[in-house]
């Protein structure tokens, strides 16, 4: 009689099809999850997300392990095969409570049902060897070096690097081990209460432990890291002030401003997304201009504020955004453009803040010091907890010193 199939739970199901559509549609995890989820239950809609970002975010040293004890190069496999070795690697090297025999067996299955029978006995050979020793493998990879480390945690090599320079070894490394671990969920209050904690640090700011759907459509909250947070409210904009927010989609700063804000995107889905969202969060000052920041139309000027909270490699946010670390890049010129473009159009005395979601000099106090505005001084003693150590006018928060996401965050006076 031929073997019964072994069954394979809905949740690796998901987690299978979101590394499939990552690694060879180069999709979004976050968006693709929420597509091979759609129909779980929470349960299994919470072990698909845990699998399925962890094998995504430790690809790198998951890829190390199968190569060194499967003995064959990976990219010689078929793209399922990989997609399902990364994901019974990922529970066997990393994941505490899951039966050996349900990481390989339903990875074995995964492949079968992917039409690739030629592959079964080798796959199977494959994880029973990272079943006896992945784990061990990875717990002995050495990180004295940047190189090491950006293998150990699973990161580019630059980015270990960068960090390496930025913020020496022990910090590069505590960060690298922070941006592997699941996010904190905070959210911003808009009106009303909410089931959750008050952050001590941030006013407004509140952790939960999930985001409340019927709030979040009736626009009660708005899912926001303390990071984020901290840069609208560094703006510091009053009533009756004209505000420039130059790189303004999906809002959640833009809606948090006060005063008449005149808020900018370049992309139109994400344009028209940030006016359906300024409705439902009764943002009534904001108004919605889709343009490019670097040529804004000759009437829009003379505003007494802008936040240019530009687009960026997203260093501080790798933990939410598990895929990101293998497709992001700095844009350290694109965010010079944007922030002299704010600062020609704000009146003189004013000031602009400038706001990033990653942690690398290049793309912050570089960018900063290149636009040769001056810095205003009194930012850093409003948020003292959360002034940059080098640069004490500069705010900074980390993942591994502070919690939550990475943001710069550095106002600027026009002359
Ligand atoms: C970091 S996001 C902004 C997040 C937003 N401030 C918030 O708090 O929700 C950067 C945004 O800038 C937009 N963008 C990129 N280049 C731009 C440009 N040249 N002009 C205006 N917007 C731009 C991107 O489409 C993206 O929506």
């Amino acid at each position: 009689m031929a073997p019964r199939p072994a069954l394979i739970s809905p949740a690796r199901l998901a987690a299978f099809e979101v590394l499939r559509r990552v690694f060879e549609e180069e999709a979004y995890a976050d968006r693709a999850l929420r597509v091979a989820a759609e129909r779980l239950d929470p349960r299994d809609a919470a072990l698909a997300r845990q699998l399925a970002y962890g094998a995504v975010q430790r690809a790198r040293t998951l890829d190390h392990a199968i190569e060194t004890l499967g003995r064959r190069p990976l990219r010689r496999l078929d793209a399922p095969v990989r997609a399902a070795l990364r994901l019974g690697a990922y529970q066997l090297a990393f994941l505490d409570g899951v039966p050996r025999y349900a990481a390989v067996n339903e990875s074995v299955e995964l492949v079968r049902r992917a039409g690739l029978e030629r592959a079964v006995a080798f796959t199977n050979a494959v994880l029973r060897r990272l079943a006896e020793g992945a784990r061990e493998l990875v717990e002995a990879l050495p990180e004295s070096t940047p190189a090491e480390a950006a293998l150990r945690h699973s990161y580019p090599d630059w980015v270990a690097e960068t960090w390496w320079r930025d913020l020496g070894a022990d910090g590069a490394r505590a960060l690298m081990r922070a941006q592997n671990e699941p996010p904190e969920t905070v959210v911003r209050l808009v009106r009303g209460t909410i089931d959750g904690t008050p952050d001590a640090g941030i006013p407004g700011a509140w952790h939960v432990d999930r985001v409340d759907g019927a709030a979040l459509a009736e626009g009660r909250i708005w899912p926001q890291s303390r990071g984020s947070q901290l840069a609208g409210l560094a703006v510091g904009s009053r009533a009756g002030e004209r505000v420039l927010d130059l790189c303004a989609a999906p809002g959640g700063k833009a809606t948090m401003l006060a005063g008449e804000v005149v808020a900018v995107e370049l992309n139109e889905a994400r344009a028209r997304e940030l006016e359906d969202n300024a409705r439902r969060l009764g943002a009534r000052g904001v108004t919605v201009v889709c343009a490019d920041g670097r040529a804004l139309p000759p009437a829009l000027d003379g505003f007494d504020r802008a936040l240019v909270d530009a687009p960026c490699s997203g260093l501080g946010v790798l933990a939410a955004r598990p895929d990101l670390r293998w497709r992001s890049q700095p844009l350290a010129e694109l965010q010079l453009e944007l922030l002299q473009a704010a600062a020609a159009r704000v009146r003189h005395g004013g000031t602009v803040v400038y706001s990033v979601c990653t942690i690398n000099a290049d793309e912050c106090e570089a960018v900063v010091d290149a636009s040769g505005l001056a810095v205003d001084p009194t930012l850093g003693e409003e948020w003292p907890r959360f002034r940059h150590q080098a640069r004490p006018d500069f705010l900074r928060t980390l993942p591994h010193v502070h919690g939550g996401a990475g943001f710069f965050v550095a106002r600027l006076r026009v002359p």
